[in-house]
């Protein structure tokens, strides 16, 4: 099975993986810094990381910041995504006040995406889920395992769960501890995009053990791969210029 979808200027499970870039600012002069870097390069989607971002938990500021990043990059998808500290993100948040993040953000218009975490209590997620579509953000459900590299199965049923509550993309990200586990993240995503998957989804296998995973992963499956271009967000981030030319070594579009 093969599926894609189609966002601005770009469709997602369709050719060569889609480069996401992660803005990780803790200000709003670091975002724009990070915004100017970014609009001299080629890249498909970018991620808000709002974690990193010191006055989240100040909608105002939070809004103020959105508008920025879409007055200067107009065509880009937008993903907003507020990384809880249980999956590797760098601020603590009370469900309380993950969701009502997640409600604002979703009603200001500005984002194309909004990326949930699969595993946060299940009747606030079902609701912001409910909540996005009624407002036509796509939904990345998404699962990130900073310990280790669940069985193949395990994957497996994370992407699974994560389509069949109804998200737009299903992504998993997990530890790798021996070149095995880049294995297995690799055969997860491939059987899983191959015979299950109704949706694009985004895996990658973590820290320098996992770069494999960052540059090949589209081959077995994988639509979107996550590059640094100041800070990155998560360990074994490519650089966005190295990616690319390893991109275009294994990809013709
Ligand atoms: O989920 C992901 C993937 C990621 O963790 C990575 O390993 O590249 C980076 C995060 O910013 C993003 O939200």
């Amino acid at each position: 099975m093969k599926s894609s979808i189609q966002v601005r200027n770009i469709t997602i499970g369709e050719g060569k993986p889609k480069v996401c870039v992660p803005i990780v600012g803790k200000t709003l002069a670091e975002i724009n810094e990070a915004l100017q870097v970014i609009a001299n390069q080629q890249i498909d989607l970018i991620e808000w990381r709002a974690d990193f971002f010191q006055a989240v938990d100040d909608m105002n500021q939070v809004t103020t910041v959105l508008k920025e990043i879409r007055q200067q990059l107009q065509t880009s998808p937008i993903i907003f995504t507020f990384r809880t500290a249980e999956e590797g993100g760098n601020k603590k948040f009370s469900l309380d006040a993950y969701s009502q993040l997640y409600q604002g953000v979703i009603h200001t218009g500005l984002i194309d995406f909004i990326d949930i975490e699969l595993f946060i209590e299940a009747s606030t997620r079902n609701e912001l889920v409910a909540s996005a579509k009624q407002n036509e953000v796509l939904t990345i459900i998404s699962n990130h395992d900073f310990a280790k590299t669940p069985s193949k199965e395990a994957i497996i049923n994370r992407l699974k769960l994560a389509q069949d509550i109804g998200g737009d993309v299903a992504k998993i990200a997990v530890m790798p501890t021996n070149p095995g586990d880049v294995l297995t993240l690799l055969e997860a995503t491939y059987t899983m995009a191959e015979t299950y998957a109704t949706i694009p989804i985004i895996t990658m296998a973590m820290d320098q053990l996992g770069t494999l995973s960052r540059t090949v992963g589209g081959l077995f499956g994988s639509s979107v791969t996550f590059a640094s271009i100041t800070k990155s967000s998560a360990p074994g981030q490519v650089n966005i210029k190295e990616l690319q030319q390893m991109l275009d070594y294994f990809y013709t579009s």
